[in-house]
């Protein structure tokens, strides 16, 4: 599976530890910035990474900014993009359960590297259930043609 990651400044120093556990862990994953510390603005992030995850470039993207709230919201406007916010085990789960989440989102300023280490398994590791949760995905689908 390929992915994807990207973070602001606010989630930059946890994304850096992300990246070196999913290399560690074998994963093919492309960084897409931001490369310094330095403030950036997350939407510009957030596009980046969305319009590659909805083009089909990669199969799943991890965002994150300081809490996770704005560069899931910015990721979100791109049609086809399901971004949750994930900064506990629980929603990483049933992101993937129910909703079939592509990209998943966390605060760098709320969770540490175990925590966020574990997010991420878990949102690369669990299948989409299907069934009745597919028919709800049908109908967010069809919020983006309005
Ligand atoms: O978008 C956010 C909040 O929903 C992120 O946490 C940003 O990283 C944050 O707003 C950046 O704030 P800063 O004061 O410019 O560091």
């Amino acid at each position: 599976m390929k992915l994807v990651i990207g973070a602001d400044h606010g989630g930059f120093a946890l994304k850096q530890i992300v990246v070196k556990y999913l290399q560690e862990e074998q994963w093919d994953v492309t960084d897409y910035g931001t490369l310094t510390g330095e403030r950036c603005d997350y939407p510009d992030i957030a596009r980046k990474v969305a319009l590659a995850v909805a083009a089909g470039t990669f199969e799943r993207g991890i965002l994150i900014c300081g809490t996770g709230i704005g560069i899931g919201i910015a990721a979100n406007k791109v049609k086809g993009i399901r971004a949750a916010l994930c900064n506990d085990l629980f929603s990483a789960e049933y992101c993937r359960r129910h909703n079939d989440a592509n990209i998943v989102t966390m605060g760098g300023r709320i969770i540490g590297p175990g925590v966020a280490r574990e997010v991420v398994r878990i949102f690369l590791q669990t299948p989409f259930e299907g069934g009745r949760h597919a028919a709800r995905l049908e109908k967010i689908a069809m919020l983006e043609e309005r």
